[in-house]
């Protein structure tokens, strides 16, 4: 049955770090042009392959392992080196033709695309720096000073180049001090690592994407723990020129209420297109983010068998129509996916497969057409009676998505 969290939000939120509970979200988006989407993002997926095998020799070779070098020929570390630049040049290159970081006011820094972006694009594969476990035995700032103490000197400034927020007021940064500066990691660690499988980690390169709610943000990272990467793809399609953002915090809330957990966590006042509304439409938006979670509620009531099959495909289609109207995209792979379960567990096979299909479109939109969640679902489009759970509930015709 889904569960109730497979039937929740699922874009990626920043996690709060060190706060072990925090649990991943993951997403999904908009339809059309997906011919042409599949075939550049395939073409996407090909190229990054290269870049990955880089990012893999220089993880597993080089992260401050100091006797490795020790024991090399000369010949060999300059090898070594060479691989190292070549990778590092190889992601700058890919990241450069895709967004620059540029200084945005009021923000800080952000990414910013530099030619257009399809729907479903890769943008980022980038491995951690670090993560941090869910359970610590030594205080958050000892354990962030020891992943930072391992790395190598590139590593530890991309580190101390992120920005920060809520320092606290008796820390002096620029003091030189040992213990200032652990306070000044702790800061960065939490105002930027997101959750990487039950951990939360540190990613550099994404770590630049502001913050947008509900249907201001386009872009939607997922940690894909076999692979021990995080991908960001594109949401929407995007605009040259126009700013790459994606979200901190679940937005199918009221303003007010994102406004006070964006300062109180991340210390900014939020000024997103959708938090610039003005009143009325703000409230309007307002209350199809918050009919949209209590539809989410009461679909999760399925597993209960509170409600019947036919009704919550009919709560799934009224959130897929809320997201419409308010321009929300995400998490529609994981709607998709979880409606085909209720149609399989009622033994509908047409709508099996169609909600499977959808589920399989939008998984690779936001997650990518590799993830394993869509292939997931294109095995289950294939077979829906094989599904582990076919047949376990009162035979309905639930519906097929009308989109
Ligand atoms: C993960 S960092 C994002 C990159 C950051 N702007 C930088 O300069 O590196 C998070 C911080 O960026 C800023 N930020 C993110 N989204 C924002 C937004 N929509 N408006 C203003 N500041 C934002 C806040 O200071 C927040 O604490």
């Amino acid at each position: 049955m889904p569960s109730k969290s497979s039937t929740k939000p699922s874009q990626k939120g920043k996690a709060p770090a060190l706060k072990p509970k925090a649990k991943v979200q993951e997403t999904s988006q908009n339809q059309s042009s997906r011919a042409s989407t599949w075939s550049l993002k395939h073409f996407v997926s090909l190229a990054t392959l290269a870049v990955s095998f880089l990012v893999y020799y220089y993880y597993n070779t080089s992260s401050g392992n100091g006797s490795r070098f020790g024991a090399s020929s000369q010949s060999e570390s300059d090898i070594h080196i060479q691989s190292v630049l070549d990778m590092e040049r190889a992601i700058a290159e890919r990241d450069a033709s895709i967004f620059e970081v540029r200084d945005l006011p009021g923000k800080g820094k952000g990414m910013v695309a530099v030619r257009d972006i399809e729907q479903g694009e890769l943008i980022i594969r980038e491995r951690p720096l670090f993560v941090v476990p869910p359970q610590i035995s030594v205080s958050p700032t000892a354990l962030v000073a020891q992943n930072l103490a391992r790395l190598a000197p590139s590593q530890r400034s991309a580190f101390f180049n992120l920005s920060y927020v809520n320092l606290p007021p008796h820390v002096n940064p620029d003091s030189g001090l040992d213990k200032d500066l652990n306070e000044v990691a702790l800061a960065i660690f939490q105002t930027n690592a997101v959750s990487a499988g039950d951990g939360v980690g540190i990613f550099p390169r994404m770590a630049r994407l502001n913050h947008g709610c509900s249907r201001a943000f386009n872009s939607v990272y997922s940690y894909r723990e076999k692979e021990g990467e995080l991908v960001v793809h594109a949401l929407k399609g995007v605009k040259k020129d126009e700013e790459l953002l994606t979200t901190y915090m679940n937005t199918k809330q009221p303003r007010a209420r994102r406004r006070d957990y964006l300062s109180h966590q991340y210390g900014f006042e939020c000024t997103c297109s959708v938090c610039s509304l003005p009143k009325l439409e703000s409230q309007a938006s307002d209350g199809r983010l918050s009919a949209m979670s209590n539809l989410y509620a009461r679909f999760s009531t399925w597993n209960s068998g509170t409600i019947s099959g036919v009704e919550a495909i009919d709560t799934v289609q009224r959130i897929w129509d809320l997201g419409n109207e308010e321009g929300y995209w995400s998490e529609r792979g994981q709607l998709a996916s979880d409606a085909a379960f209720v149609a399989a567990a009622h033994s509908d096979l047409t709508a099996t497969e169609e909600w499977a299909r959808l589920a399989v479109e939008w998984f690779g939109i936001e997650l990518g057409s590799d993830s394993e969640q869509a292939q997931r679902m294109k095995s289950l489009a294939a077979h829906p009676m094989g599904h582990a759970v076919w047949g376990s509930r009162k035979v309905e015709k639930v519906g097929i998505p009308r989109r």
